[in-house]
C-alpha cells in the first residue's frame, strides 16, 4: 500500500480581457487529494472515492464525476493506450476540499490538478506536467459542460498561462512580474461556471473584438517587460464583464473600492463571484483587499467575503 498526496492551488481565469486564454495562479488557498495505491483490482471502477471533507455533501462521489477521480481514470487510460502501462490495481481516492465551490477560483481545476500529480508521482511519474494538462483540462468539461483550460493549464503549471491555442493545445508560460500582488475576494454566494457562460453573447462586434484583443497584447507585454502601469490599462474586459457584473452583488461598488485604494486594475476572477486586483506591492494588495471586503459589507445585500492577498505560483500542483 502507497499513499500519495498531491496538492493545486486556485486560479483565476480570463485575467479580465483574456476569456478563456489567460488565466494564473495563486499561492493558496488549494485542494489536497490524497491517493492510496492497493495491489487489489476492484470490481467496479480502477479509482473510487473514499472521501470528500469541506464540500457539505455538495460534490458527487461517482468517480466519473467529480473532477478529482474522473481525470486519474483518464490518465490511466492515456498509460494504457499511449504509454504500454497496464494498470492493475485499485486507487482510493480522498479530497480535502479547501477551495469554495463555484467561486470563480478554479475549484473543480484545483481539484483535478491535484489529483493529476498525486497520481504520476504514486505510479512512478510516466508522464510530463505538460501531459497531465490535457486530462486536467477534460475534468473541466465535466465540471461545467466546457473544456476551457485557463484554469486548469494555471494550475497545474504555475505562473501565468496563455492558452494560443486549443487545437493543438498550445500553452505558453508567462513568469509574473516581481513585485505583482493579487488580491482575491470571495463573496459569500455561487455562481455556477456552466451559467455565468450561458449568459455570454455568441457572437461580438468587430470593434468590441479590437478592444479586447488590443487590451490582451498589452497585458501580456506588460507582464513580460514588467511595466505595472501598461497592466493596469489593460485590465479591461469589454466581453465578459458588462454580462457578468449583474450577476456579482455590488461588482462596480468594489471595483471602484479596489481601484480607490491604489490597485492597477480590477476584474472578475473567472466567471464570478470572486473578483481579483493587481497591485504592485503588498502593502497596497493588503489595503485594496480590505477596501474590497469593507465594499462588499456596506452594499444592500451586505455580503460578507474572504481575502487572500498572494503572489502569482510559480509552481503549479505538487506533491506534498
Ligand atoms: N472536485 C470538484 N470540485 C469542484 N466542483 C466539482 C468537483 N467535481 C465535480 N464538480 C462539479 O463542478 C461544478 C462546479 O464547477 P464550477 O461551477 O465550474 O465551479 P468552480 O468555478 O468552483 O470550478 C459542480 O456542479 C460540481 O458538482
Ligand atoms: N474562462 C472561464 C473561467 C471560469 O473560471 P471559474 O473559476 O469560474 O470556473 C469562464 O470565464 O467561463
Amino acid at each position: 500500500m502507497k499513499t500519495v498526496t498531491g496538492f493545486a492551488s486556485a486560479t483565476i481565469g480570463n485575467v479580465a480581457c483574456g476569456f478563456d486564454v489567460l488565466g494564473f495562479a495563486i499561492r493558496e488557498p488549494g485542494d489536497e487529494v490524497i491517493l492510496t495505491l492497493h495491489d487489489s483490482e476492484p470490481s467496479t471502477s480502477p479509482v473510487s472515492i473514499k472521501a470528500i471533507h469541506g464540500d457539505g455533501g455538495a460534490l458527487p462521489k461517482d468517480p466519473k464525476k467529480n473532477t478529482s477521480s474522473f481525470v486519474v481514470l483518464k490518465f490511466l487510460e492515456y498509460l494504457r493506450t499511449h504509454k504500454d502501462i497496464d494498470f492493475q490495481g485499485h486507487i482510493e481516492l480522498e479530497l480535502r476540499k479547501n477551495l469554495p465551490l463555484s467561486s470563480g477560483m478554479g475549484s473543480s481545476a484545483a481539484s483535478a490538478a491535484a489529483a493529476l500529480a498525486a497520481a504520476n508521482e504514486l505510479l512512478g511519474s510516466p508522464c510530463t506536467k505538460m501531459e497531465l494538462v490535457h486530462f486536467a483540462i477534460e475534468g473541466e468539461r465535466v465540471a461545467c459542460g466546457s473544456a476551457h483550460a485557463d484554469n486548469a493549464a494555471p494550475a497545474m503549471l504555475g505562473n501565468f498561462i496563455l492558452i494560443r491555442s486549443y487545437n493543438p493545445l498550445d500553452l505558453v508560460t508567462i513568469p509574473p512580474p516581481q513585485h505583482l500582488y493579487c488580491t482575491l475576494a470571495h463573496p459569500h454566494i455561487e455562481v455556477r461556471t456552466a451559467y455565468a457562460r450561458s449568459v455570454l453573447p455568441r457572437t461580438i462586434p468587430l470593434k468590441t473584438a479590437t478592444e479586447q484583443w488590443g487590451n490582451v497584447g498589452a497585458l501580456v507585454s506588460g507582464l513580460l517587460t514588467s511595466d505595472y502601469e501598461l497592466i493596469g490599462r489593460s485590465l479591461v474586459d469589454v466581453v465578459a464583464e458588462p454580462k457578468r457584473a449583474p450577476l456579482i452583488p455590488g461588482f462596480y461598488d468594489v471595483k471602484n473600492a479596489a481601484l480607490e485604494a491604489g490597485a492597477l486594475g480590477c476584474s472578475i476572477a473567472g466567471s464570478g463571484p470572486s473578483v481579483f486586483a493587481f497591485s504592485s506591492s503588498k502593502e497596497t494588495a493588503e489595503q485594496v483587499g480590505s477596501a474590497m471586503k469593507e465594499a462588499f459589507s456596506t452594499i444592500e445585500e451586505r455580503l460578507d467575503a474572504d481575502i487572500w492577498v498572494s503572489p502569482v505560483c510559480h509552481e503549479g500542483a505538487r506533491t506534498l
